[in-house]
């Protein structure tokens, strides 16, 4: 895999606690909770496990974007414009809430559904932009094999593939799955932010002598040039690298609502409770989810 000259080091390490969110479902939120709020330019990640009839309805966001990751089973989400659509296990849906969104995401099988939801920030200059989707399916994820590596590339480059999502908030987005025994050499944008998410089994990260690592860890990454990583377990290792391009810009959030200053939030929630400047379509719609 790529040449890294300055491995980044571990430098904080979270577990994930399962938490309540939405209408019944559960998330296990690293970056986002009060220990963590922010990393810029990354303001939540959660993995989220949902069954029927719980889900996320109706609701709305402004001001950011959400990557939406499905690891199992299937979730429809539709939009006030009236934008519908039903991610399945591998599938990929980037959301550009810009201006305004309002939609529902909820369950579209019986049994469990699980994934990941990130939510990046948009800068200033962004924040308003027209709402806009990037779908993938899963078979058009490119993704390369080499030395007991697996990466698929959501977003960014890897194993020298390149992903087509347009990533406004510059961004990596890589999915790995290492065998035992393979080691990993991946190179991050020094100037970017940087973390690892295991999704399952054990990894050693930073350097060889570090700790093994288990599922539903954060790991914040120091500085440097590259990530290195080992699978020195006995089965799969499955994690994400994402790295993001800090923003540097001041942050005024209230929930779904993410701006830079507390008059843009108030102007915020005036436009969403008066249905304006983006919200319009909220006036009337309520998605078919909606009980
Ligand atoms: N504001 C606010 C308040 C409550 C919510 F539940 C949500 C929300 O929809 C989600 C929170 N994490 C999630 N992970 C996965 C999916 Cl599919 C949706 C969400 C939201 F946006
Ligand atoms: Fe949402």
């Amino acid at each position: 895999s790529g040449f890294v000259s300055e491995p980044r080091n571990v430098v904080r390490k979270f577990l994930a606690r399962p938490q309540h969110e939405g209408l019944g479902a559960i998330v296990r939120r690293s970056i986002g909770r009060f220990e963590l709020k922010y990393f810029d330019p990354f303001l939540a990640l959660d993995e989220f496990s949902v069954t029927a009839p719980a889900g996320f309805p109706d609701h709305p966001h402004r001001g950011f974007e959400t990557v939406t990751y499905m690891l199992q089973g299937s979730v429809t989400h539709e939009d006030f414009e009236g934008h519908k659509g039903t991610i399945h296990a591998g599938d990929l849906q980037w959301m550009t809430a810009g201006k305004g969104i309002v939609h529902s995401e909820m369950p579209a099988a019986q049994g469990t559904q699980k994934g990941l939801q990130l939510w990046i920030n948009l800068s200033s200059k962004h924040k308003m932009i027209e709402p806009r989707y990037q779908e993938m399916l899963s078979k058009d994820i490119a993704e390369v094999s080499k030395d007991g590596i697996k990466v698929r590339v959501i977003a960014g480059e890897a194993l020298g593939t390149k992903s087509p999502i347009y990533t406004r908030t510059p961004t990596m987005y890589l999915d790995f799955t290492l065998k035992p025994g393979s080691h990993l050499q991946q190179p991050i944008p020094i100037s970017w932010n940087a973390f690892v998410y295991v999704i399952e089994g054990e990894g050693v990260f930073g350097t060889s002598k570090s700790l093994p690592v288990a599922a539903h860890h954060l790991l914040l990454l120091g500085s440097g040039d590259g990530l290195e990583a080992w699978n020195k377990s006995s089965k799969p290792l499955r994690f994400i690298l994402v790295g993001g391009e800090p923003l540097g810009e001041p942050l005024a959030q209230w929930g779904p609502f993410v701006m830079n200053t507390q008059e843009e939030i108030n102007q915020t929630l005036e436009d969403f409770d008066n249905y304006a400047n983006g919200f319009e379509k909220a006036r009337h719609w309520r998605s078919e989810a909606a009980v």
